[in-house]
């Protein structure tokens, strides 16, 4: 029950053990995975199994969680959780007047410099009474087709989301990746019109992911680009698949991460403007998050009379990453709201402005 898998969470976070709660886009099963002790493990090849929670910046380490135990509940939404309402947060007139004047530096960079895209975020600070459990509990009710999750570790801390967008699925040494990017707000019954700045800035993206792969991975298949919803947000989303030629989970990460949908383009030079430029540390937000070498079992039987003895099974090896996007920390009764929005050339700084403070609600409308 979901009631005895929130129950053992909270034992977990009151005695300062590491566990990760979530749920995947448009399914009904609630995952947990608890870590016995608080010892702080690292991915060095990605060859373990367990859950893993990496920042946005390479340089940096990426923790594993350990897999000691698993448990799982299907999710029954809560009576207590409503509608959510629309909101008016008071505007932060000086976090603004930063974020605008960011956005035209890199807007001087595109057109000097030779950057194409560059990704630029910020991060709000918002008191909260609210438990992370009630948080995590109205994500789940709010955000189906996203990935949900409440992640903690004591010597890390307590990170919450609802991800739209997925780093990569491998099924053995089949892969599926997407290009995400490109934001409108959504406005009920009518269908997204898409300026050239987003179907651009999204199709950079595929492009990258797309020359990315292409060396490793046979039968690249690229769907058509398509709206999304996540939450009261439209994005563009084209899906890309393929074999992997060789199963190497560390390259093809190395290859993807981070993408033009979350740092940019030029990879190096945009990783630099955002580290010496933003001034906050990302820390996990835009890194990823997810399930890593997990084993699952399929039975299969043949057609024969005894199916019983013609029964067998196969175990897949599966790994499913996600985008640390639409995301929060919580420290000090605060919540830490991270945000961002990719730049071009046909930017506009306040319509950027504004595409943050609407990210930032998918988050503020279940803390406030
Ligand atoms: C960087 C974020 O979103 C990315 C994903 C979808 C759309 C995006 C955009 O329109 O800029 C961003 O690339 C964020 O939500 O903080």
């Amino acid at each position: 029950m979901l009631h005895d898998l929130f129950y053992k969470a909270k034992n977990h976070f009151k005695t300062s053990k590491p566990f990760v709660l979530y749920r995947k886009p448009s399914e009904s099963t609630v995952n947990g995975v608890f870590q016995k002790d608080d010892v702080l493990h690292y991915v060095e090849d990605f060859s373990k199994t367990g859950f893993i929670f990496a920042p946005f910046n390479t340089d940096d380490r990426i923790v594993l969680l350990q897999s000691d135990e698993k448990h799982e509940a299907e999710y029954i939404a809560s009576e207590s959780i409503k509608d959510l309402a629309s909101l008016s947060v008071v505007q932060d007139d000086a976090q603004k007047e930063f974020h605008i004047n960011l956005v035209h530096k890199a807007i001087e960079a595109i057109e000097n410099a030779g950057v194409k895209k560059v990704v630029l975020s910020r991060k709000l600070e918002v008191g909260t009474r609210k438990s992370a459990f009630t948080l995590f509990d109205a994500l789940l009710a709010s955000y189906s087709n996203a990935f949900c999750y409440l992640w903690y570790h004591p010597k890390v801390g307590l990170w919450l989301g609802a991800t739209p967008e997925i780093l990569l699925r491998t099924e053995n040494k089949q892969l599926k990746t997407m290009s995400l990017a490109g934001t409108k707000k959504v406005e009920e019954g009518k269908a997204p019109v898409w300026g050239t700045k987003e179907l651009e800035e999204q199709k950079l993206v595929t492009d990258y992911i797309v020359a990315a792969l292409e060396s490793s991975v046979d039968n690249l298949t690229i769907s058509e680009t398509e709206s999304v919803r996540a939450g009261s947000l439209w994005h563009l989303r084209t899906s890309v698949s393929g074999r992997l030629a060789t199963y190497n989970l560390k390259e093809i990460i190395a290859a993807l991460h981070p993408t033009p949908a979350v740092c940019g383009l030029p990879k190096a030079q945009a990783k630099a403007f955002i580290l010496e430029n933003e001034n906050y540390a990302r820390e996990y937000y835009t890194g990823f998050l997810g399930e890593l070498n997990f084993k699952e079992e399929n039975f299969r039987s043949s057609n024969r009379r005894n199916r019983e003895n013609q029964a067998y099974k196969t175990v897949k090896n599966t790994t499913s990453l996600y985008v640390n996007l639409r995301c929060m920390q919580l420290k000090d009764k605060k919540a830490l709201v991270y945000v961002g929005g990719g730049i071009t050339h046909e930017s506009d700084p306040e319509k950027e402005w504004e595409e943050t403070v609407a990210k930032s609600n998918t988050m503020l409308k279940v803390v406030l």
